[in-house]
């Protein structure tokens, strides 16, 4: 049994146990904001740090991170024990996972990781750089998605639990976003950030 500690009133000062949540953040949806209040609620972790990448390892091709970043925080920034990270913007170059965690752990001494993930990474695993050791410094805690097995994660010991946050993709909302369909994401994406998508013009919508 994981020891009871009483969550920081706000921010994540004191935290010890701090899930790492990374992603393109393409635009940041509501199961992003379910996820990370899910975790606060079910997993062994005082807060979530979100890592928006900077240049992804597979050179996924995003709108510009200052863009993603501000989206990020509009999206999760204001939720208690939830702090958006610009520690890739900070490091530069190739955003590995790896290179991100050893950063954290050197900076923060204290804390004690896990890394947050959905279950769509675990076929992609054996692309990742050296998971053995990204596991070993943040053992991953895999949230369930829908439609998405165990494939992939059982080498390194992992299962994908049920799925219980809505099925909303950044793929699918980029699509509708691009087709115009605003009435599809009006209950997928957080309001501010679909403001703020077509007051910028992301995605093929708004004013540009
Ligand atoms: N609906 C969801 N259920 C569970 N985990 C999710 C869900 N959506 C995203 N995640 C997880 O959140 C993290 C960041 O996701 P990401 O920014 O790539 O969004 P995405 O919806 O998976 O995007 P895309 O459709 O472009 O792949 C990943 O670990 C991903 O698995
Ligand atoms: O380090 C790696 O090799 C690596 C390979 C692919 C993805 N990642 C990280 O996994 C997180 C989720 O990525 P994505 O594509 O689902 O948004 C994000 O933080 C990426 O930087 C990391």
């Amino acid at each position: 049994m994981d020891e009871v500690v009483a969550r920081p009133a706000e921010g994540i000062g004191a935290a010890r146990r701090v899930a790492i949540f990374g992603g393109s953040f393409n635009p940041p949806h509501v199961s992003h904001v379910l996820a990370v209040t899910y975790a606060l609620s079910v997993a062994p972790v005082d807060a979530v740090v979100v890592v928006p990448v900077f240049q992804h390892p597979f050179a996924k091709e995003l709108v510009p991170y200052e863009d993603r970043l501000e989206m990020c925080r509009l999206a999760l920034g204001w939720i208690p024990s939830v702090e958006v990270s610009t520690v890739e913007r900070e490091l530069g170059g190739e955003s590995l996972t790896l290179r991100t965690l050893e950063h954290l752990a050197a900076v923060h001494p204290g804390w004690s990781m896990r890394l947050l993930v959905g279950a769509d990474v675990l076929p992609d695993l054996p692309k990742w750089h050296r998971f053995d050791r990204i596991a070993e410094l943040a053992p991953p805690l895999v949230l369930g998605r829908a439609g998405i097995g165990s494939e992939g994660g059982a080498a390194h010991g992992l299962s994908a639990p049920e799925a219980v946050l809505p099925e909303v993709s950044s793929t699918e909302v980029r699509r509708a976003l691009a087709a115009g369909d605003l009435e599809a994401v009006r209950w997928q994406v957080p309001r501010v950030v679909l403001e703020y998508a077509l007051e910028r013009g992301l995605y093929g919508v708004g004013r540009g």
